[in-house]
Parts: C-alpha cells; sequence; structure tokens
C-alpha cells in the first residue's frame, strides 16, 4: 500500500486547517506574493480575521491574473481553479463566515477596508482594499476605475458639439443602399468629446478617422483656430504601423493640401507621450502638468490596461478630445483590465438610443434611426462599431475564419480550416508528435536567412523579416515561445545560418522586454542583429520616423529571441503569412480571443499547427475579467 499519497494528503489538511493561504500557495492558487502581502498587513493592522486575509489573497491573485477587482459573490460559487467551492465555503466557515453577506460584513468592519462611497457623497478612507457591494479591489484599482468612469460620465453627459454636415457629406460623396458605417462614425465622434471606434481587420478605421480628423480640422480653420493633434498606440510597432497607415490614407483621399498637412502622422507611444519617468509609476504628464493637445487618437486599444487608461485620462487637459480606436474582439491587455471590451460590451446589439439615433440620421442622412433602442445605455452614443471588412472580402478564407472563432462557433472554424486552400491551411499534428515540426515552421524565414547572408539593408532585412511571424499560445512547454525560440536557433545552426546560437551573431532577432529611456526603445520593440560599415555587430530598431538605430548588444539589458512570438506580443502587428502553434492539450491561455488575434495578424496566409479537439476547446472559452465597469456602464447587458 502507497502510504506516501496518504501523508501528503495528511500533510495538506493540517496545513489547510492551520493556514488556508499557505496550502492555497502550494496548489498554485495563490502566488507567494498574494499570500506575503496580506499577512504582513494583516499581522501590522492586528487584523486577526481568516475571513479578511482569505478575501485579500484572493483580490491579489485575482489583479495577478489580469482582473481588476474580485467578485465575492461569484468567487463563493466558482472559486479558482486548484479549489472547490465547497472547500472554501468550509474554510470560511472555519473562520464564522457563513454565507456571502456574512463574508461582506467581515471585511466592511476590517481595518484594511474602507467602503466605496455611495453616490458621489462621502470620502474613500486610504486603507488597503476597498469593497464596493460584493466586488473587493485594491485601493489603487478602485481609484483607477472611478476616474475612467468619472470620466466617462462626464464626456457622456457633456451637451455635444453640432460638427458640419456639409462637410461630413463632402468626406463621404458615394451612396450605399446599406447604412454606412465609417459616415456615421465620424458623425457620432465629431459630436462628442470622448469616442470609441471599433472595428476588426480592415473594416476602415483608419480611414475613417482619417476623414474624422480631417473634418475636426477643417472645422477649426473655418473658426480661424489651429488644432493640436497628437496620434499614439500602446507599443512602439503599433504606433510605427498608426504613422505608415495614416500616411498613407490622408495620401488616398481626395484632401485639400491644408488639410493634409494639418493632419499629422507622426505616431508616439503612450509611455513617450505621457513622459516615461522611469522606474517611477507616475508620468511626466498628469493632471497637474496636462499634455497640450486638443484631440488625441489612440489606436490599438484592445492592448491598453486601466491602469495606463486612467493615467492618459488624468494628463488630458479638460478641452481635449479622446479618440479611441481597436478591435473589441482581440486580446485584451497584458495587464490589468479590459477597458476596451468593457466599453462596447453591448456594442453589436445596442446601436444608440431614439433621440441620437435620430440625430445622427440628420447629420449624415444615413438611416441609422432603423437601429434605435431605448435599451441602450448612454455610453453606446460614444460608440461605433464598424462592420464591413474590406480587407477580407467575400473570398477571403482568414476573414471567414475569423468571424467563425470570434462567433465561437467551432464547427463552422474547423470547415473554414479545410476549405480555403489560396490563404489558409492547417497541419494537424500526428498522434504520437511529442515537439512541434520545427523544420517546417522555420521554412517561413528562407527568405529572410538569403537577406542576411546576402548583407542586404536594414530596410530590406526588416522588411524580410516582418513578412512571417511564427506566434505561439502558450510561453512554457515543449509548444511555448521559449522553448520553440530555442529549437529554431538550434535548426538554424544545424543549418549553417547561425555560427553559434549562444552569442551575438548576424540575423538574430529580438524583442525588448522591458522601456528603456536611456535607449529611447519600448517593450516589445524588434532588433535585428547585423554588422555596421566597420562590421560590428550592431542590433537595429526601426524608429517611429522609419530611420534605423543601430545598438551594440552589450547595451540591451531586458530582451529574448523572436523567430516565435507569443500570441499576447503579436499584438499590433501584423504579417503577410502568420503560422498559429497550439500547444498538445488544453491551457486556460487557449481562448476564442487569443486565436481570433492570432488569426487577424496574418493579411495573406495562415497556418494553423493544431489539433481539432484545442479549436473547439478555445471557440467555447472566453477571457472574462472582474472590473466594475460593465455593471456601470451596461447595467441591462
Ligand atoms: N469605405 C471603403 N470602401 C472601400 N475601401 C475601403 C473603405 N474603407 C477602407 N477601405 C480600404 O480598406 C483597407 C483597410 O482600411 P483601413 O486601413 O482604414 O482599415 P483598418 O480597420 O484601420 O485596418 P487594420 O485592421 O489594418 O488596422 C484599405 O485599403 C482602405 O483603403
Amino acid at each position: 500500500m502507497d502510504f506516501s499519497n496518504q501523508l501528503d494528503l495528511l500533510a495538506e489538511a493540517e496545513l489547510s486547517s492551520i493556514n488556508p493561504l499557505l496550502a492555497w500557495q502550494t496548489l498554485g492558487v495563490l502566488r507567494p506574493i498574494d499570500r506575503q502581502w496580506i499577512e504582513q498587513l494583516a499581522d501590522h493592522a492586528g487584523e486577526n480575521q481568516g475571513a479578511v486575509r482569505i478575501a485579500g489573497a484572493l483580490c491579489s491573485a485575482y489583479l495577478g491574473a489580469g482582473h481588476i477587482c474580485v467578485d465575492l459573490a461569484s468567487l463563493w460559487y466558482t472559486p479558482p481553479e486548484g479549489i472547490t467551492a465547497r472547500e472554501l465555503q468550509q474554510t470560511l466557515a472555519a473562520n464564522a463566515v457563513y454565507s456571502i453577506a456574512d463574508w461582506c460584513h467581515v471585511l466592511q468592519q476590517s481595518a484594511l477596508v474602507s467602503l466605496a462611497p455611495v453616490g458621489n457623497t462621502g470620502t474613500l478612507l486610504e486603507n488597503p482594499m476597498v469593497l464596493n457591494q460584493t466586488r473587493l479591489y485594491l485601493y489603487r484599482y478602485f481609484q483607477y476605475e472611478q476616474q475612467v468612469l468619472d470620466y466617462l460620465k462626464k464626456q457622456t453627459s457633456a451637451p455635444p458639439f453640432t460638427p458640419d454636415a456639409a462637410l461630413i457629406e463632402r468626406l463621404f460623396p458615394d451612396k450605399n443602399e446599406t447604412v454606412d458605417w465609417q459616415k456615421v462614425a465620424v458623425a457620432n465622434a465629431a459630436s462628442l468629446p470622448f469616442s470609441v471606434i471599433s472595428g476588426g481587420p480592415g473594416t476602415g478605421k483608419t480611414t475613417t478617422v482619417t476623414k474624422l480628423l480631417a473634418l475636426l480640422v477643417s472645422q477649426s480653420i473655418a473658426q480661424g483656430k489651429a488644432l493640436r493633434i497628437q496620434l499614439a498606440a500602446p507599443t512602439g510597432k503599433a504606433a510605427a504601423r498608426l504613422t505608415e497607415s495614416i500616411a498613407k490614407a490622408k495620401s488616398s483621399l481626395p484632401l485639400a493640401a491644408d488639410l493634409q498637412a494639418a493632419i499629422p502622422e507622426q505616431a508616439s507611444t503612450l509611455h513617450r507621450l505621457l513622459g516615461s519617468d522611469f522606474g517611477r509609476s507616475r508620468f511626466k504628464h498628469n493632471k497637474d502638468n496636462p499634455l497640450h493637445l486638443d484631440v488625441l487618437l489612440v489606436d490599438e486599444v484592445s492592448m491598453v490596461d486601466l491602469p495606463m487608461m486612467a493615467k492618459l485620462i488624468d494628463a488630458l487637459p479638460t478641452h481635449a478630445r479622446l479618440i479611441l480606436l481597436g478591435d473589441k474582439d482581440q486580446l485584451a491587455s497584458v495587464e490589468a483590465g479590459s477597458v476596451l471590451g468593457d466599453l462596447s460590451l453591448g456594442i453589436e446589439n445596442a446601436y444608440f438610443q431614439a433621440d441620437w439615433a435620430q440625430r445622427l440620421s440628420q447629420l449624415t442622412g444615413e438611416n441609422v434611426s432603423q437601429f434605435a433602442n431605448p435599451k441602450a445605455p448612454l455610453i453606446s452614443r460614444s460608440l461605433t462599431l464598424l462592420r464591413t471588412s474590406y480587407r477580407f472580402d467575400a473570398n477571403s478564407g482568414i476573414g471567414h475564419l475569423a468571424k467563425a472563432m470570434n462567433a465561437g462557433n467551432a464547427q463552422d472554424a474547423l470547415y473554414q480550416l479545410q476549405n480555403n486552400p489560396n490563404d489558409v491551411h492547417w497541419q494537424i499534428p500526428p498522434e504520437q508528435q511529442t515537439k512541434p515540426n520545427i523544420a517546417a515552421l522555420a521554412k517561413g524565414y528562407d527568405e529572410y536567412w538569403q537577406a542576411v547572408r546576402e548583407q542586404q539593408d536594414i530596410g530590406t532585412l526588416y522588411e524580410a523579416f516582418s513578412r512571417y511571424q511564427i506566434l505561439t499560445a502558450v510561453r512554457q512547454g515543449e509548444f511555448g515561445v521559449e522553448q520553440v525560440n530555442k529549437q529554431l536557433e538550434l535548426y538554424f545552426y544545424q543549418r549553417g545560418r547561425v555560427k553559434d546560437p549562444h552569442v551575438w551573431y548576424p540575423g538574430k532577432a529580438v524583442m525588448l522586454t522591458r522601456n528603456d529611456a536611456s535607449l529611447g526603445l519600448f517593450n516589445g520593440d524588434i532588433g535585428l542583429c547585423m554588422p555596421d560599415e566597420s562590421q560590428r555587430l550592431r542590433v537595429w530598431f526601426m524608429q517611429p520616423d522609419g530611420s534605423f538605430t543601430g545598438l551594440l548588444p552589450s547595451r540591451l539589458s531586458a530582451f529574448e529571441v523572436v523567430f516565435a512570438m507569443t500570441v499576447h506580443k503579436s499584438q499590433g502587428s501584423e504579417f503577410e503569412r502568420v503560422a498559429l502553434l497550439l500547444p498538445l492539450t488544453p491551457s486556460p491561455v487557449l481562448t476564442r480571443e487569443l486565436i481570433y488575434t492570432g488569426i487577424t495578424r496574418a493579411k495573406q496566409d495562415f497556418t494553423l499547427w493544431g489539433a481539432a479537439h484545442l479549436v473547439q476547446v478555445a471557440a467555447q472559452s472566453r477571457i472574462q475579467r472582474n472590473s466594475g465597469l460593465p455593471e456601470e456602464l451596461w447595467p441591462n447587458a
């Protein structure tokens, strides 16, 4: 008889009766920091209520997993993976808590917890945690959420501007049979100080926003005023893409020369815009030192986390317009929150309140009133969803596959994977396979290695590298980004492309994993290693204006090889060809949003490396992030 298992169970039971937090840490439900944080706080404050410690530790663990808060009412029935509802409830019962109401009551009495002020009355005490009904926050995150909510409430109830309908008409001369949502988006966003234009890839977000900027500039020229417009995006790569696509949209639209000149092309990263004070969490620009601008346009907003959004709002001058662009169906930000997702929660069906729809109908001549919805909340007037993709036409397999995945329709997604040989390919791993097929994956880089061998100029090299990308769903394991990169480097070494994979070599591609102000580089920036004129190896980074800076490798401190990158890191980038590699077994990170984001990074050719059952699992799994924004903004959704 094997007693070791029983001894383990006994030890676990003893551990959990003494300190459930320690037991949950052993099980991986909590990180060491979650337990240590609350224990230190509680010990210091003399807080002996176990139920407070449990709630605090879980609140910290949830934040670590990207949530803004933990909802005790949901937690009671659905605790995190690793503990059952019965175990959680028994542990709480051992601490004299028998219901959700009991739990909230104990928290209300704790010196570690403040109660959220009701309405706009009362002040918030600066305790480490805040309880808002059944939602428990860390103090700072409650404040971030309130800041965003206060801003949204103020902006959505502001008296609307009246944009020039004749100018809108001139920007959209063509008449369609169906509603032209791009035109509606321009009229809508021009009417309010805050607006969101959301849409999938190629739905014309950039085209639309360029017309919107043209309208705003024309209006201010007519009033004899200059308009200070700033463009920004969360990462260097996304900022470079925005610069490129605004320049392209500007030149393809029939705009007068003075309008063209007044619309800027140069986009900056949000960190650079706000003035990163490295080592400090506060930016140079904030409420006391606001940004000098009249209009701020931010692209790829799905990547913006709640703290960044709060800091951005904090730094806006009161008169400024904020225009957010993004794809609401993409993966949420790496850090806590899913601001774009929360903002546009019910946008698919809500449309606008009747009076607002009528106003937009009058401004655009489009029949928006047919979509009036009395249940649409106030926030809906700040949102427009672009619904037609011009990049993926009716014949595009990538477009069909992305749509099927986004709708969570696994059957259709599997059909699309098999029936679009022009642009979609599916490699199902054989049953005995335990490792990715590195040779086949590496093939996509043949063109790049040829450019390296021919010592092409860095611009050509960068272009060749950007054409193909291997994306992984996970970080760890044989199918995780770290191992795949190691295997790829080894493969390139065996093929003679790399002399020694352990040192810097011509063609080595890296991605920064931290911002570095002294170098003017940001987390996510990609550098390619090539010799300079004196044959010294340098790592070359593309600047927002398209030029390149070469740095000695020794100057880089935090980076990783990037022949493969995670889908998370690929947000804000697009490639001609994408290979998406799934692990062999299900993982919690395999969600609908992850696969959709991976698919939509591909412009011309997409290959899925993964089994059918994983596509099914992912289609049924959605990213859920706790926050108070949905309840406040979409009370009926
Ligand atoms: N109303 C339209 N009619 C025809 N073509 C359009 C229209 N709107 C946009 N396009 C074209 O569709 C393509 C994608 O447009 P755009 O770059 O504005 O979309 P996007 O949503 O910003 O794309 P991305 O997903 O790459 O960010 C461009 O070639 C653009 O010229």
